[in-house]
């Protein structure tokens, strides 16, 4: 039967990398984010994540929800989705994100959320 297991090594689209290591009994998990590309100009690092996932209904395609906290730079991101298996029997997580970035002044907070569609495939 279909079963997406979010423990492992991930690739999205972008070229960034993200490892979630162990889901403990109420479905919370934690792991590292390492970027390929950013908005900042700053050197790339690791960043840590930490997330958790509905497995009550254990239908094998659990949703899940994770925030990376950037070590790079003033901002963070949320992550939700879900992790599927596909018709090739392949498994991939379908996310929307938000990231939010630090601004200076709060007239400029209109313009400091940015959102998009990411897939993630296992590496
Ligand atoms: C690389 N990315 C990636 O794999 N995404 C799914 C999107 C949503 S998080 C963003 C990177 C933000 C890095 C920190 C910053 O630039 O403020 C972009």
């Amino acid at each position: 039967p279909k079963k997406c297991n979010l423990i492992g090594h991930w690739v999205n689209d972008l070229g960034s990398t993200m490892t979630i290591s162990a889901v403990n009994g109420d479905g919370v998990f934690s792991g590292s984010y390492l970027t390929a590309v950013s908005a900042t100009t700053n050197e790339i690092k690791v960043s840590p994540l930490q997330g958790s996932l509905q497995h009550k209904n254990r239908k094998g395609q659990p949703t899940f929800g994770f925030t990376v906290n950037w070590t790079f730079s003033d901002s963070i991101t949320v992550f939700t989705g879900q992790c599927f298996v596909d018709k090739d029997g392949k498994e991939t997580l379908r996310t929307m994100w938000l990231l939010r970035s630090y601004v200076d002044d709060i007239e400029n907070d209109w313009k400091a959320t940015m959102v998009g569609t990411n897939i993630f495939t296992r590496v």
